[in-house]
């Protein structure tokens, strides 16, 4: 399952780390080359200051030196002044003896130099770290956003999810190259969370604590999966200790009637269901009617695949609201199809206002783009991913275990 997402995922790692492990080649060259008459040589890590933050005191003029109460300059005195008080804590590694020691570069550099991003980058290299820049995200972000796109995450939430890398990962300093790794992965999971998690609930709770019967609807277009995923509901639920109650709402389609009642026959549940051409909505009512008689905790609707140009059919959906007043209506759609699920779960909503999506063939898609974009676009949670065609091939969407799966090893890692 959305393997093709994976592996541009830790494309993206691969790149970041790359560009981080030449930033950090280039400035241990660079620092080498330059002798600076204002560093002690007394450490070998202070030979690597880079000569950048010392240069920059030939930039100073007279109005720079108002701006040295910069917070990063603060930071990296506040890094070293740490080191120096004499507390009993005292790290007395070759790094911290090296912050020792960038304490009199800083301290006269930070007297004149207005450029706080150079010292603290000088500061973090001296300590042997790094400081993540844009143009070090430059070029990696780039090919993330392009594969974002190809995996068919919706624009809108491709940006968020950059926006939100940027903002994790820029300016934050850490230890070398090795934990590189761990700043991205964090970065790439917290932005992959926030669009994923958009109003998550807990569906078994919401459905536990409703008055009964719980009338759920299901709408979306032809073949997506509805039908199969009500039968696939109703196990899921009759295993959690609740009753349930099939309506075929789908009066339009010619065979609708026996595909669900082949399901109804399988699981052996109640359905409602009327002839061909009938009043859907009278459907749903006799199914709710017949759920309160007889002491049914949960109605699962059907009804006729459409697309919300459909005006007809979308009447169709206005009239059972008003008529049943269901408790949720859920869009059900295909992973695979992409751009187009996500689409239409933002025309279905605004159309006829969903409570949550439910994701078919989640095992069939490599992309991921729809899993990842449609709580985003409709402001839904994705409540549940069809992963098969058996019964108990569903799954409560949890965003946490999407976001672990995406980023978890793949087989080219
Ligand atoms: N691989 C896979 N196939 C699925 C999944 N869910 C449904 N299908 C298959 O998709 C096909 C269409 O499913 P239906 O349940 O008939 O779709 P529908 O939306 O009710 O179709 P209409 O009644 O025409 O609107 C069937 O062959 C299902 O077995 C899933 O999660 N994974």
């Amino acid at each position: 399952m959305f393997d093709g997402l994976k592996n541009k995922l830790d494309q993206f790692r691969d790149d970041v780390e790359e560009t981080t492990t030449e930033k950090s080649a280039t400035d241990e060259a660079s620092s080498g080359d330059d002798a600076e008459p204002n560093v002690k040589q007394s450490d070998e890590s202070v030979s690597h200051m880079p000569s950048e933050a010392a240069n920059d005191t030939s930039e100073q003029t007279p109005d720079d030196n108002t701006h040295t109460s910069n917070s990063d300059v603060t930071t990296a005195e506040s890094d070293i002044s740490a080191n120096t008080d004499g507390d009993p804590n005292i790290d007395t590694d070759s790094s911290s003896l090296a912050s020792q020691e960038a304490a009199a570069v800083l301290d006269e550099t930070a007297q004149s130099d207005n450029k706080p991003g150079r010292l603290k980058r000088a500061a973090a290299f001296a300590t042997g770290k790094i400081v993540i820049e844009e143009e070090d995200l430059e070029e990696p972000l780039w090919q993330l956003e392009m594969a974002l796109l190809e995996s068919d995450v919706e624009m809108q939430v491709a940006e968020e999810i950059l926006g939100t890398i940027r903002s994790k990962m820029l300016g934050e300093t850490r230890a070398q190259v090795n934990t590189t790794a761990a700043l991205v992965e964090e970065a790439l999971s917290d932005a992959l969370y926030e669009v994923i998690s958009v109003g998550q609930y807990d569906f078994d709770s919401r459905v536990e604590s409703a008055d009964s019967p719980v009338t759920i609807v299901f709408t979306g277009v032809n073949g997506v999966g509805k039908t199969t995923s009500i039968a696939k509901l109703v196990q899921y639920l009759e295993s959690r200790g609740l009753s349930v109650v099939m309506a075929n709402g789908d009066t339009y389609r010619a065979g609708a009637n026996e595909q669900i009642r082949e399901h109804a026959k399988t699981l052996d549940t109640k359905l409602i269901a009327h002839e061909q051409g009938g009043d859907p909505a009278a459907v749903l009512y006799d199914a709710v009617e017949y759920a309160e008689a007889n002491d049914i905790d949960v109605v699962l609707g059907d009804t006729a695949g459409r697309l919300h140009t459909s005006n007809d059919l979308m009447a169709q959906l206005e009239k059972i609201d008003r008529v049943v007043n269901p408790d949720m209506t859920l869009f059900v759609d295909e992973a695979v199809a992409g751009q187009d699920a996500v689409e239409r779960a933002k025309q279905f909503n605004e159309a006829a206002e969903i409570d949550g999506t439910v994701l078919t063939k989640a095992d069939a898609d490599s992309n991921g783009g729809a899993a990842i974009s449609i709580a985003y676009v409709t402001g839904k949670p994705i409540l549940f991913l069809g992963v098969g065609q058996e019964y108990d091939d569903i799954e409560r969407f949890d965003p946490k275990s999407m976001v672990n799966q995406l980023l978890g090893e793949t087989e080219s890692r």
